[in-house]
């Protein structure tokens, strides 16, 4: 189900259907919210975006990283935006690329079996235009630990080209804090 709304938001991102489509469209969406809300369940209860064995954790909104390696204090991974993370001029929204850097930053925070962490925080710098539908390159690693804040360095390149960097700081969450 995700796979295929996650293909449907970028058919809708990238298509100018007829008026009697986007009607038609409307109304079953419409008819989906309404049954969808009868199986409306508690944060502890859902499904969505808690399912790391699917790509974006089952989320369809977050662009689909597949990892290639994962240690204790690195990770490496291929990312393509699709359409529906176009900015403009074919160029990926810098939003979704600080969306992609803060789940990457929050899975590299947790390796090694570390405990919860939130992002204190996160700070880029777009050195180059991520270019959407063609695979770019995430890598994450620590730079230190110092008590409760991990210093994580992240990187998301086209090919040789730097295409954003960012410092991260997440801090262990104290006792009672969720
Ligand atoms: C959403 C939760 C993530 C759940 C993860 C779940 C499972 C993990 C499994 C797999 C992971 C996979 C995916 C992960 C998914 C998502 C990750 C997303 C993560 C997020 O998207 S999360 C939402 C955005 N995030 C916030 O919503 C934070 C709001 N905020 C706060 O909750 C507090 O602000 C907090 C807790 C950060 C600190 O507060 P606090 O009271 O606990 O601690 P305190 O203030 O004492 O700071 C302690 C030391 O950090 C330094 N420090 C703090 N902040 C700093 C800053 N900005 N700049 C420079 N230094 C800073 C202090 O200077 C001090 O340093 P020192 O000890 O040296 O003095």
């Amino acid at each position: 189900m995700i796979a295929s709304l996650r293909a449907f938001l970028n058919r809708i991102a990238g298509g100018r259907p007829e008026e009697h489509d986007i009607t038609a469209l409307g109304a079953d969406l419409d008819r989906w919210s309404t049954t969808l809300a009868e199986a409306a369940v508690e944060e502890t209860e859902q499904v969505y975006g808690r399912r790391p064995d699917l790509l974006g954790r089952g989320q369809a909104t977050w662009p689909a990283v597949r990892f290639t390696h994962l240690d204790d204090n690195s990770l490496e991974g291929v990312v393509t935006f699709d359409r529906y993370f176009l900015g403009r001029h074919g160029v990926a929204h810098g939003g979704a690329i600080a969306f992609l850097f803060d789940e990457i930053a929050g899975r590299l925070a947790h390796l090694g079996g570390r405990p919860m962490a939130r992002t204190g925080y996160l700070r880029i710098d777009f050195r180059a235009i991520a270019p959407i539908e063609v695979e770019l390159r995430i890598s994450g690693r620590y730079l230190r630990e110092e008590g409760r804040k991990r210093i994580l360095r992240l990187e998301l390149a086209h090919g040789d080209t730097l295409c954003a960097e960012a410092e991260v700081l997440m801090v262990t969450l104290k006792p009672g804090q969720r």
